[in-house]
């Protein structure tokens, strides 16, 4: 351990820590130790713990874990759809916890998109396609009611159902349609006001693995050609294994991430994915090991630490018996 320190350098100390930039000052998303508590029949359920999550501006991520494990707990709180009991949750400079009423149906409207499982949920079904892209952009009245910015959303809607390739079902009302067709019909809403971020629940979940795969190139195609950070909560590992970054939420924390980068060898050219397996360190110094390694060597309730010069080491307890 390191002697008492003097006055100077706690002084020193307190100058870093206030000169430090604050936590996710440069995320579009941050949530900081966000908890969430319902309470059903007198009984509390904490859907969110205290979960930790910073996404960068122009990532497309996605966000798996097992069922009642707080995905949807904390999408329906980043759509602006419901409100934390406790912690901090920022969008794109949004404080969504003192945001009033009509500052939450500005933040839907404005701010983020969002593409839901259940394709009836997404669409109105009385209204064709393009009426569903324009319908959002009337709602924010950005352009007012004019015959030429009633002219312009109608083209903004052309633009973007030709992006997500289907341009061809423009007339047509959801029951005339494909799922696939559906969902990213759904996106092109999700992205007609311009949102900062496209939040997407289980959006593959009703379709089929080759219909999955369309619906998350449309996703890649937003967030590549129109620079829109995506947010993807997915059970299927196809759509998981595309993404960049899939970061896992265990009892409502997140606890590992996977990042995967390309490597090129530079003697045959050939390109692979690299990926690699994080624990998220929350601020208090908390780490979530994988359950699968935990269990492979039967640690629990207490292991031993050790700090090496590079790193620290986690050992199953071996106190028992001394
Ligand atoms: N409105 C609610 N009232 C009471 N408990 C709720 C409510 N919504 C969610 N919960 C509980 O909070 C926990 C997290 O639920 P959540 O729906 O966020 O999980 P999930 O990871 O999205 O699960 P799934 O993959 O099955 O959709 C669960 O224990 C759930 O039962």
């Amino acid at each position: 351990m390191t002697s008492n320190p003097t006055l100077a350098e706690l002084a020193d100390r307190v100058t870093a820590d206030r000169d430090r930039p604050a936590y996710g000052h440069d995320a579009l998303i941050t949530c900081d130790r966000l908890v969430r508590v319902f309470t059903a029949d007198g009984v509390e359920v904490q859907a969110l713990q205290g979960l930790d999550l910073l996404v960068r501006e122009g990532e497309l991520m996605a966000l798996v874990g097992a069922s009642g494990s707080g995905k949807s707990t904390l999408m329906n709180i980043l759509a602006g759809l419901d409100a934390p009991t406790a912690g901090a949750a920022r969008v794109a400079g949004r404080d969504l916890l003192t945001m009033t009423a009509g500052d939450r149906l500005a933040y839907r409207r404005e701010v983020v998109g969002f593409v839901w499982q259940q394709t009836s949920r997404n669409l109105l079904p009385y209204l064709t396609a393009a009426q569903n892209v324009t319908l959002p952009m009337r709602l924010a009245g950005r352009r007012g009611r004019s015959r030429s910015a009633r002219r312009a959303d109608a083209a903004r809607a052309l633009e973007l159902l030709e992006l997500l390739e289907v341009a061809d079902c423009r007339g047509r009302r959801p029951h005339e349609m494909s799922g696939g067709q559906q969902q990213r019909v759904a996106i092109a809403v999700a992205l007609s006001n311009d949102p900062s971020v496209l939040l997407a629940d289980e959006p593959t979940g009703e379709l089929d693995s080759h219909t999955a795969e369309q619906i998350f190139t449309a996703f890649r195609t937003a967030n590549e050609r129109l620079g829109t950070t995506v947010v993807i909560v997915t059970h299927d590992q196809a759509v998981a294994g595309e993404v960049r970054r899939t970061v896992a939420i265990r009892d409502g924390r997140t606890s590992t991430e996977v990042l995967r980068r390309s490597e090129v060898d530079a003697a045959t050219g050939h390109e692979t994915v690299v990926a690699r397996e994080y624990a998220m360190l929350d601020r208090a110094g908390r780490l979530q090991l994988p359950a699968e390694y935990t269990k492979a060597l039967r640690m629990r309730d207490r292991v031993a630490l050790e700090l090496e010069p590079d790193h620290i080491a986690v050992r199953p307890d071996d106190s028992e018996g001394r």
